[in-house]
């Protein structure tokens, strides 16, 4: 997350950590939503590659242990079976991790709350990104969770040519467009919006542009969930 601030600690219990194991340690490299109590909403192109991961909840620095952290294998990666890691923009980059045992929900870890089915926000909603991804385009990871809060930018005004183009897909969200952004290692996380006083899920954390994260007229762009609801049913109700 470039700009924003370190969140309260424990305050978005459905925020998770994807690690990767790399000899006889993990490192982060994505962010996720507990949607289930066995299942994790990440992006498809954190788990492109077959690797052995595992998920925090509870996390707040991932540099030291408060206690309330929950760590776990993934036992199955569910794939949305459009994605294609050679063409970002077609969308569907969203995936389904299985947790071997459920986890237990306490004050620090929680379900996210999912959208209803194709609700589509306004202009301006406010939504706050939340991760541990880089907190400057070269700069490094969040040791801890990091939040900005970036409005919702309607489809209409994220397709217009200076900004993402007309190939930006709706079943894409934008939001932010400023200074503040996502950035490498954000991915995967939630994009949490404020709808009536609560906080929704409406995103999964895709990509910036390449010119950097927080690239003027370039919003982060999320995959955007009320798109996916009943493949996220069909899938999480499988044992
Ligand atoms: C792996 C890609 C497909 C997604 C990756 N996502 C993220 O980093 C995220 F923002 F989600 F945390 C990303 O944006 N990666 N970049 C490598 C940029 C990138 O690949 N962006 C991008 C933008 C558009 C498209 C499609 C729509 C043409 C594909 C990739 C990050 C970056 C940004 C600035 C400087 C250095 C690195």
């Amino acid at each position: 997350v470039v700009g924003g601030k370190v969140a309260k600690p424990h305050s978005w219990p459905w925020q998770v950590s994807l690690q990767v194991q790399s000899g006889s340690s993990f490192f982060h490299i994505c962010g996720g939503s507990l949607i289930r109590k066995g299942w994790v909403m990440t992006a498809a192109h954190c788990v492109d590659r077959p690797e052995t991961y595992r998920v925090v909840l509870g996390a707040h620095n991932l540099d030291r242990n408060d206690g309330l952290e929950q760590i776990m294998p993934v036992s199955r990666v569910i794939i949305h079976p459009q994605w294609n890691m050679r063409n970002v923009g077609a969308g569907f980059d969203i995936a389904l991790l299985q947790l071997p045992t459920a986890a237990t929900l306490n004050s620090a870890v929680q379900l996210a709350v999912l959208p209803p089915s194709g609700q589509i926000l306004p202009n301006n909603n406010p939504c706050y990104i939340t991760g541990w991804g880089l907190t400057s385009t070269n700069g490094s990871l969040s040791n801890s969770l990091k939040q900005a809060r970036l409005p919702i930018v309607d489809h209409q005004t994220c397709s217009r040519p200076d900004w993402w183009g007309s190939s930006l897909k709706t079943t894409l969200i934008c939001a932010g467009g400023g200074s503040d952004s996502g950035c490498n290692g954000d991915s995967g996380g939630p994009l949490n919006c404020q709808v009536e006083g609560r906080y929704y899920v409406h995103g999964v954390t895709s990509f910036v542009s390449g010119a950097g994260c927080n690239t003027f007229q370039k919003p982060t762009v999320f995959t955007r969930v009320s798109a996916y609801i009943d493949w996220i049913n069909n899938v999480s109700s499988l044992m």
